[in-house]
């Protein structure tokens, strides 16, 4: 495996976390488990790691084109996607089952250094272009059973700043709205996404692409 040096980790910071918002944690979840947390380290991949690596991905990430039918109508997914993971990891976006590509070396390296970092498996990656501000991610949650309950969702950005926002799924009243900026991590922990959706809405203003990567870990 090529060796990328992905920049100092003593740079992580912590600066937002949700805490027992849910109000609606089944008895059999206790501790931490029970509250829909998110961090964001804003420098996980250092500044001058970022082009290079941005660009290594634009060229050997095995961009497509997805489609999704909606009420007998077909409609192009707004930005480029591909799954890589280790065999078996297949999971299902876009309204279709996908197999995973094999690991490139630039997804391996950030998977390995995740790993260290916090301390948890990852066995995949769904990668997203939003190739300009007309591209964007609806709400959802990454809630498919293949994650299991409660799933630990490490998610990287690089390019473009883009805005992402999450919603409660049954309390209006409780919204987030961040930036997320080209190196940083956002880990997506404990209930959020049983509690919680998020988006990536469109900027139209903002004619550059961005890459974003969620490492996840599909189980059985
Ligand atoms: O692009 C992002 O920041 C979010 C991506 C996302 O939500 C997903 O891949 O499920
Ligand atoms: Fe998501």
């Amino acid at each position: 495996m090529q060796q990328i040096d992905l920049g100092l980790t003593s740079e992580i910071e912590q600066i937002q976390l949700f805490e027992k918002v849910d109000g609606g944690a089944d008895g059999k979840r206790s501790g931490q488990n029970n509250s829909a947390r998110l961090s964001y380290h804003p420098a996980f991949i250092t500044e001058s790691q970022c082009s290079h690596l941005f660009d290594a991905l634009l060229q050997k990430i095995q961009w497509a084109e997805e489609s999704l039918w909606i009420a007998g109508n077909q409609r192009k997914v707004p930005r480029l996607v591909a799954w890589y993971g280790d065999l078996g990891t297949n999971y299902r976006y876009s309204g279709k089952l996908h197999e995973p590509l094999p690991w490139i070396d630039e997804l391996y390296t950030i998977k390995q250094k995740l790993e260290v970092e916090l301390e948890t498996p990852f066995n995949s990656v769904l990668c997203n272009l939003y190739r300009n501000g007309q591209d964007s991610m609806g709400w959802h949650a990454d809630d498919e059973k293949e994650l299991g309950d409660d799933p630990f969702i490490a998610s990287i950005s690089l390019g473009q700043p883009r805005a992402f926002h999450l919603k409660h799924k049954t309390n209006p009243s409780l919204r987030h709205k961040m930036t997320l900026n080209s190196g940083s991590l956002l880990v997506m922990q404990g209930t959020t996404q049983r509690y919680w959706l998020h988006q990536v809405p469109k900027e139209p203003k903002i004619t550059q692409p961005r890459i974003n990567l969620t490492f996840r870990n599909i189980i059985g």
